[in-house]
């Protein structure tokens, strides 16, 4: 059940053309992204502004994903502050048959631990399929804890877990004491992570040179270190670009910008600023020169 959790996923924008969705702009980048090489998409997370879709956005996207890319498995995110209204939703994109969800903590209520955990349990029951954690506290006010971690991975549809801006110690601790697939979510920390044993990432800044990010995965595990630390060096400039304004407005801009996309944000994220598209051009560009040099 747990294996295909792993190698690097791409939690994939959601492109809009004015209010709507744009699905041909979708289905193309995704057709490209699975020639990359990624072992899945994650649709309606962070990158995807899941939480300003609606639930037949949700949906749709997700139609659009499994047409233009039907052998790459797809992850859907669920995302509320009340328990109740997490369950709904894991039911209805339940119903769909995606390959798992991607959920986080209740956001903004802060609960206990324990009311996390009873908050994960009901959307596993509701939903019945892998669910992975997706613990990014700087985003919802809640930490899940290892011990938390530990009790809930006792259901074995509790397959993983997708970390962001956890220590080393903690991604160590992740790996070796759960036996949950890690996945870091935090771009600028996902050499440290695979070097602590993480079993891939979910990274936005992977839907640019995706093969190159798929290539450090695999050097990795392959014990190249030192090709691998070339590749995340060379990566990291334009990944810090990336994430200087909100995700994912600097991406949306720059996919505009390749031709991907229209740069379309909706409310409160707004698009990237005149200043930052010029670094992002600058940085795409240099990243351009590194891979001719980091070779095949
Ligand atoms: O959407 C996601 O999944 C991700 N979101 C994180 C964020 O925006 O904070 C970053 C990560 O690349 C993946």
């Amino acid at each position: 059940m747990q294996s295909r959790f792993e190698g690097i996923w791409v939690p994939i924008i959601t492109p809009f053309s004015g209010e709507s969705v744009d699905h041909a702009a979708l289905a193309r980048l995704a057709r490209h992204l699975a020639a990359q090489g990624i072992a899945g998409l994650v649709a309606g997370a962070t990158t995807g502004e899941g939480a300003l879709l609606g639930l037949d956005e949700q949906a749709a996207v997700f139609a659009t994903l499994r047409g233009a890319a039907p052998s790459l498995p797809i992850v859907l995110g669920v995302s509320q502050a009340a328990t109740q209204a997490a369950v709904a939703q894991a039911r209805h994109l339940a119903a769909l048959r995606p390959e798992g969800l991607l959920a986080t903590p209740p956001t903004y209520v802060r609960p206990t631990q324990d009311g996390v955990q009873r908050h994960f349990e009901a959307i596993v029951e509701a939903a019945d399929l892998p669910v992975l954690v997706y613990n990014i506290p700087y985003r919802t006010a809640v930490n899940v804890e290892l011990e938390t971690l530990q009790a809930l991975a006792r259901d074995p549809r509790v397959v993983g877990i997708k970390e962001c801006g956890g220590s080393v110690e903690r991604l160590l601790r992740l790996v070796h004491e759960t036996p949950l697939r890690v996945l870091s979510g935090d771009d600028s920390q996902n050499f440290a992570a695979l070097c602590a044993g993480a079993h891939g990432t979910i990274a936005a800044s992977a839907h640019i040179e995706a093969a190159l990010h798929v290539r450090m995965h695999a050097r990795l595990r392959d014990g190249l270190l030192v090709e691998a630390r070339r590749i995340a060096v060379a990566l990291l400039p334009l990944t810090r670009a990336l994430f200087a304004e909100p995700n994912p407005a600097p991406l949306k801009a720059l996919l505009a910008e390749l031709g991907w996309c229209e740069a379309d944000v909706r409310l409160p994220f707004v698009p990237a600023t005149e200043a930052l598209r010029g670094r992002l051009r600058e940085e795409h560009a240099t990243l351009q020169r590194c891979v001719a040099s980091l070779g095949g």
